[in-house]
């Protein structure tokens, strides 16, 4: 048996597959404390699991899925058994999911260190901080606000309200408020808490009747950090609570940070008191990170996975996965996976294979305003650029390149594509697309780009 090379290849490429089908949650729950031995020959693989239970569970829910997995990946049948996993061996031994490690919240003291809140668990996940957010116009002034709260809390921006949509960095940089604090002033009591687990403390509080120590909990701390309060919705007695605790923090000038998914005055079903002291701080948005921050994201994370994706892989990658960056973690992770498992370099052939279906499922239609946009992006100009009368180089070369492209792509005529292209004569398109083709052949460093450009907008 071996966990080594190819064998572990085929367990992680399976752990892979799974983050991206399962909930984090199942996935989180199930899959990733497990570890695996793999024969020699692949035929056999032997997972282990922590107890009765779960061996139970997981050979109802997932062993015929990882079965199937791991024959789709190396082609031939591999039988999956499960068994409980020795005592003294830890249960999450061997490497397994990609960027998990980060997923999971563990408290911020490390062994050896015991700081005067020892035993309070704060809840932090010591991976999500400044050090690995990586900052962009769509995340700038969010991220100032919270280094400033984390540098001096209870003075400016309190309570600093930050919200967005899905998987766009909102809870990293909570934690990372949290995580800063805390290496800065080791005594502070901190506590991050999403705030479906909020409602479920008082739930609690209310049934043992212990609102004494809820209280006690929650109003001592120097900063409270609350994930998603959109959850707060018609919850009347959560929002009296949490009214009561925002009051008791902000006059002992505790700091909070929240987090939704909508501004303060775009909650449903808050009251409205407690809406307004959302807003009463500082107010600020995570947009959707523009492409060249998804390239940077995707070059840094496959870094701390230790792997160098190309820049051109990136922007490849970057330019198809653009809704938030969870979904780039999830495309990343495949395309890790399959790099591993193939014991293949990472390449834009390789990027288009690992997530074919993610592209199939886009099957754009390559339009002449696509090209535009995607040229525009590539070379930093504006896209209005394209259709303007301007003729310094810096814009007139992309320009010639988009019409070439447009040519090359799509169906459209010169007299077409000269009228997209701010109503330009069919002659100055058939010499863009002359000139373009020509040097083409002579500069390899055109050719790439026009590479690249093809296999971004192809998808
Ligand atoms: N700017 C960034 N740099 C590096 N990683 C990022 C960045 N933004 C988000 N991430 C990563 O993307 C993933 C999703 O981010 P996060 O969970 O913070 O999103 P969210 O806005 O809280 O989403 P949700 O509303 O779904 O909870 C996390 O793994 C996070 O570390």
């Amino acid at each position: 048996m071996s966990t080594d090379g190819i064998g572990e290849s085929l367990w992680q490429a399976c752990v892979d597959q799974l983050a991206q089908e399962l909930s984090e949650q199942q996935f989180n729950t199930w899959i990733k404390p497990l570890t695996a031995q793999v024969a020699d020959d692949l035929s056999r693989m032997t997972v282990f699991v922590a107890n009765r239970f779960k061996l139970d569970w997981i050979r109802a829910q997932y062993a015929g899925k990882i079965a199937a997995m791991a024959e789709k990946m190396y082609g031939q049948p591999v039988a999956v058994e499960l068994a409980l996993a020795p005592r003294e061996a830890p249960v999450r031994s061997a490497p397994v999911a990609v960027l998990a490690e980060t997923d999971v919240p563990r408290d911020v003291a490390g062994p050896g260190e015991e700081p005067a809140n020892a035993g309070f668990k704060n809840r932090l996940n010591s991976g999500l901080t400044f050090d690995t957010l990586v900052e962009g116009t769509a995340n700038r002034m969010a991220r100032a606000a919270a280094m400033h709260v984390a540098g001096m809390p209870g003075h400016l921006y309190n309570p600093l309200f930050i919200y967005g949509g899905v998987g766009l960095g909102k809870t990293h940089l909570m934690h990372a408020v949290g995580n800063r604090l805390l290496a800065d002033r080791p005594d502070s009591k901190v506590l991050y808490i999403h705030a479906e687990q909020f409602v479920s403390d008082v739930v609690k509080a209310y049934q043992r009747k212990t609102f004494d120590e809820f209280k006690e909990r929650y109003h001592s701390l120097d900063l409270l950090l609350i994930d998603d309060v959109q959850f707060f919705a018609n919850k009347d007695r959560t929002q009296e609570e949490f009214f009561n605790a925002f009051e008791a923090l902000l006059a002992k000038k505790s700091h909070i940070v929240m987090t939704s998914d909508t501004y303060p005055k775009g909650l449903a079903d808050i009251h409205e008191r407690l809406v307004s002291r959302f807003d009463s701080g500082l107010t600020v948005a995570i947009e959707p990170p523009e492409l060249e921050m998804r390239v940077a994201i995707l070059i840094n994370k496959a870094r701390a996975e230790s792997a160098e994706m190309p820049e051109e892989v990136a922007f490849f990658v970057a330019k198809n996965v653009r809704s938030n960056v969870r979904e780039l973690e999830g495309a990343l992770r495949k395309i890790l996976a399959y790099s591993r498992f193939n014991q293949k370099e990472i390449s834009i052939a390789l990027a288009r294979e690992a997530l074919r279906d993610l592209l199939s499922i886009q099957n754009r239609q390559i339009s002449v305003e696509n090209i535009q946009k995607t040229v525009a992006d590539y070379y930093k100009i504006k896209v209005a650029d394209m259709y303007s009368k301007k003729r310094p180089a810096s814009i007139a070369r992309p320009r010639q390149i988009a019409m070439y492209l447009a040519k090359e792509l799509t169906q459209k005529s010169l007299p077409e594509i000269g009228e997209l292209f701010g109503g330009r004569d069919h002659t100055t398109v058939l010499h863009a697309v002359r000139k373009i083709s020509g040097e083409r052949q002579q500069l390899t460093e055109l050719n790439q780009q026009l590479h690249v450009l093809e296999q971004t907008l192809k998808g």
